[in-house]
């Protein structure tokens, strides 16, 4: 069965893990997170990227594709090798930029459908006020104030134009991300019903 592709995007703190983990208890899909694969690369004793993605991360710029692509493209097989019945994947985090498209264009696009795009849409203030409160608590390198504004400008000056792009293809599927967890899931789920 060919791999079936929800990409999951938005800006830092607007929900997409939360929502990827609610998804996951009542469908069929697999979560795979870009940025946690790459933190596990990271942390990876042996990797040759880990100084280079540490870097990367807390100045909130996104890393060469060659990277992010091979993790991804590893969890799938991994995933596929261990149960052929999961194959639905929500990709979390990705493609954020035009090099992750290139990228994912040249090394999964004959073998993943992209089925759709959903984009959790929140302001960039809530979005800051998020990522500020999960800091306390989530050891991330990048969830304090500095990082978060580079990460902001990444998301607004890299990211939105891929959803743009996906948008002119009818791809994206839009939820207002500034409300609470529950009313989020709702939306989300009516989406997912609707798809199939
Ligand atoms: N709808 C929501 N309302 C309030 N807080 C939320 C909501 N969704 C997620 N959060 C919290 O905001 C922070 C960022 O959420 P997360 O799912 O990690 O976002 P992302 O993966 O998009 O960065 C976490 O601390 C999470 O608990
Ligand atoms: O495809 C990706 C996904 C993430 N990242 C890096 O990992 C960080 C954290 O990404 P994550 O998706 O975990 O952050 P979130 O948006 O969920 O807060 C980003 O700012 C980037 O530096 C990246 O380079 N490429
Ligand atoms: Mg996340």
């Amino acid at each position: 069965m060919k791999p079936q592709v929800v990409f999951v995007l938005g800006g830092p703190g607007a929900g997409k893990g939360t929502q990827c983990s609610k998804i996951i208890e009542n469908y069929t899909y697999t979560h795979l997170s870009a940025g946690d694969l790459l933190r596990a690369e990271r942390e990876r004793p042996d990797s040759e990227y880990g100084q280079l993605i540490a870097n990367y991360i807390k100045e909130g710029k996104i890393v060469p594709v060659t990277i992010t692509i091979n993790l991804l493209k590893q969890a799938m097989e991994e995933t596929m090798k261990k149960d052929e019945k999961k194959f639905r994947f929500l990709i979390d985090g990705f493609p954020r930029n035009e090099d992750n498209l290139q990228g994912w264009n040249s090394v999964m696009d004959e073998k993943a459908d992209v089925k759709f795009v959903l984009f959790f849409d929140c302001s960039n203030e809530v979005c800051i006020n998020r990522c500020l409160e999960r800091g306390k608590s989530s050891g991330r390198t990048d969830d304090n104030r500095e990082s978060l504004q580079k990460r902001i400008q990444t998301y607004l000056q890299s990211t939105r134009p891929i959803i743009d792009l996906y948008q002119s293809q009818g791809k994206v599927r839009t939820v207002d991300a500034s409300r609470g967890v529950d009313e989020v899931f709702a939306d989300v789920k009516a989406i997912l019903d609707k798809e199939g």
